[in-house]
Parts: C-alpha cells; sequence; structure tokens
C-alpha cells in the first residue's frame, strides 16, 4: 500500500490522513470545501474542521475526486447520509474502501457496507472503528480501533499500511458489528447529554450507558452482529468515550436539548456533523419493525421531534424494569 486516498476533509478525514501520512504513505485528501484543500496545501491546516492543529506537510489536497484513481486504498469518511452519492462518482470499483464513518442511512435503512457495496458492487470493504476523538488523534494521541473486514488478507494489508504504537489496529472480520456499535452509540451518547444538560446527575449517566449498551447489543445480535464485537473497542469502547465527553457532537446536541433547546434550533446552521441526529430516527425505525425493545433510542428520536423533555423523561423513568441481561 503506498499511496493512500482520504475521502472527506472533515476533522476525522484530515486526523486519518495525518495517521496514514505517520505511517509513510503518499496521503492524498479528498475535500469538498476548497477552502480545506486551500489550507491543508498552503498552511498545512484544516481551519475549517480541525483547527490549530499542524498538519503533516506531506499530505496533500485536492477537490478533484478524479485524482484518487491512482491509490491503492481510500478511506471514506463523509457523514453517513452523504456516502452513497459520493461513492457512486468514485472513479473505481477495484480500489478497498476502507468506511470510517458511523452511521446508518436513513432512507433505505441500510449500513454503510450495503451502501458502499450498491454503489460499486464488488468493490473490496473494510470498516474501521473505535474510540476515536479526531482531535486526539491527529495529535498523535494514543488510539486503538478495530479494523473489520470478511477477507482476512485485505484486512491485514490495511492494517499494516495503517498501524503504529499510537495507532493500535485490532482485527475483526464482523464488518456489521463494528458498524452498529458506532452508529448506535451516536444515538445513546445524545441521550447521555440530555442527562447532563438536566442535571440529571451521574448515576442516570451510568445507567444509560449501561441500559444503552443492552440496547445496542438485542439490536447488534438481531441484525447479524457478534457480541464480542458489540463489547469492544467499536461497541462500547467508543460508547463510553462518546457519552461521557462534551467533545462529542454527539453528547453536546443532547446537552442542549436537556437544556431545553429545541432540535430544529440546535440544528440549524450546523456545519459538523452530529451523526446521532440522522441515525436516531431509521434505527428507532429497524428497530419497531424487527419488534427489538429500544426505549432510550425512542426517547431521543422523540426529543429530535421536539418532544417535550419533561414528558420523554417521565414516560422512560415509569417502564416496569424488566429483569437485567439483554
Ligand atoms: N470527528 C470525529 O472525532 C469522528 C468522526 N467520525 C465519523 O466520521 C464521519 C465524518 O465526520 P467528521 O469528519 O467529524 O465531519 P465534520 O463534522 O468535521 O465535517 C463535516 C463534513 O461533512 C462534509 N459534507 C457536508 N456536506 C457534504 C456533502 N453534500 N457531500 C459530502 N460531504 C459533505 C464536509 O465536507 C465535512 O467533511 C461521521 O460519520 C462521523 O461520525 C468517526 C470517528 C471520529
Ligand atoms: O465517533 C466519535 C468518537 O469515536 C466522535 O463522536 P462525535 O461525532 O459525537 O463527536
Amino acid at each position: 500500500m503506498k499511496r493512500v486516498a482520504v475521502i472527506g476533509g472533515g476533522a476525522w478525514g484530515t486526523a486519518l490522513a495525518q495517521v496514514a501520512a505517520k505511517a509513510g504513505r503518499d496521503t492524498l485528501l479528498w475535500a469538498l470545501e476548497s477552502d480545506v484543500v486551500d489550507g491543508i496545501n498552503e498552511s498545512h491546516e484544516n481551519g475549517l474542521f480541525l483547527p490549530g492543529i499542524p498538519l503533516d506537510p506531506a499530505i496533500r489536497a485536492t477537490g478533484d475526486l478524479d485524482e484518487i484513481a491512482d491509490c491503492d486504498a481510500w478511506l471514506v469518511v463523509t457523514p453517513a447520509q452523504h456516502m452513497r452519492a459520493v461513492l457512486e462518482r468514485a472513479p473505481r470499483c477495484d480500489v478497498p474502501r476502507i468506511l470510517c464513518s458511523k452511521g446508518i442511512e436513513e432512507h433505505r435503512g441500510e449500513l454503510l457496507h450495503q451502501v458502499a457495496a450498491e454503489a460499486c458492487p464488488g468493490a473490496p470493504v473494510a470498516v474501521l472503528s473505535g474510540p476515536t476523538f479526531a482531535h486526539e488523534v491527529a495529535k498523535g494521541l494514543p488510539t486503538a480501533v478495530t479494523l473489520a473486514a470478511e477477507d482476512e488478507s485485505l484486512g491485514a494489508r490495511l492494517r499494516a499500511g495503517l498501524a503504529q504504537p499510537t495507532f493500535r489496529i485490532y482485527a475483526s472480520n464482523d464488518v456489521a458489528g463494528a458498524e452498529i456499535g458506532g452508529a448506535v452509540k451516536n444515538v445513546l451518547a445524545i441521550a447521555c447529554g440530555v442527562v447532563e444538560g438536566r442535571g440529571l446527575g451521574q448515576n442516570a449517566r451510568s445507567a444509560l450507558i449501561a441500559r444503552g449498551f443492552a440496547e445496542m447489543t438485542r439490536f447488534g445480535v438481531a441484525m447479524g452482529a457478534r457480541r464480542e464485537t458489540l463489547a469492544g473497542l467499536s461497541g462500547l469502547g467508543d460508547l463510553v468515550l462518546t457519552c461521557s465527553s462534551t467533545s462529542s457532537r454527539n453528547y453536546s446536541l443532547g446537552v442542549g436539548l436537556g437544556q431545553g433547546k429545541s432540535a430544529t434550533e440546535l440544528m440549524a446552521d450546523r456545519r459538523t456533523v452530529a451523526e446521532g441526529a440522522f441515525t436516531a430516527p431509521v434505527l428507532a425505525r429497524l428497530a419497531k419493525q424487527r419488534g427489538i425493545d429500544m426505549p432510550i433510542v425512542d426517547a431521543v428520536d422523540a426529543l429530535l421531534k421536539d418532544a417535550r423533555v419533561d414528558s420523554v423523561l417521565e414516560a422512560l423513568l415509569s417502564r416496569p424494569p424488566r429483569v437485567e441481561g439483554v
């Protein structure tokens, strides 16, 4: 793996470009915004999405998607809802794609590896996911992720091309499991933010993390994920990170909801993506269709539709406790 392209110049795409460059790969980053392209090429900084972090001067940025054609692997890091459109425009189908976004396509209810397979039938696909705030990864702080690929030799090649002591990559062949953990935890992070915004205390937050993990596991297992994947870096690991820090956009969105601001107000004009806001409605829908009980996800879905915090909380707290376990 000599040349790597990163598709998406947001915070996470930029941090992953930094990882690839540090691993010695010739790194090309495709970004939608010309300001991002110019900032990276001229000042080695992404002032729009990852300000204040100096980037490896070897990273080159482009606004021309055709330029990624001669790369050996693509890290796909667009917001989940835009992935299909971008991959349909991408120049080749035989280049391995490492999907690094977290979400479920709202319209069709598909996981992102399914979206990638439809956009380019037969394309080799892997998923990279885990507890990874972009600003920490871009600064080279120690981080561990899961890279899942059904084709284990492809997984090994991709890991070898990106791994380094401060970016530990664990192997898995559970692609759906790695995706589901990352998608569901964003919704649960919104719920934990509401707890903070409403001043409900740390006991309540821990309860939500544990019961949220039970929801993630119920949903994941029903969709074919393995329990050990959900209990690993891409599931529980990322759930704990995102549910306990205002560095999370999802958690921060929840804080605003808990303070009584409306979702419409909080989502208006935002430039960065809080994926949980798009995942919650489709996740609630998929769970309902399959008869999977996900009360915390339903509560977040209701809050995003501007339900009152007090009535949503009352409904959650008045549920009869069930037998613990999944
Ligand atoms: N920021 C983080 O720490 C992490 C983010 N992720 C995931 O990475 C994905 C991308 O998130 P970030 O890099 O944080 O984004 P960001 O919030 O920093 O930036 C927004 C991104 O959306 C892109 N965008 C807006 N409209 C678009 C369109 N029509 N077509 C294509 N792209 C468009 C922008 O170009 C920009 O790259 C998300 O799925 C997120 O959940 C995963 C791990 C960590
Ligand atoms: O996925 C993330 C950390 O692993 C980033 O979380 P937010 O999108 O909530 O900021």
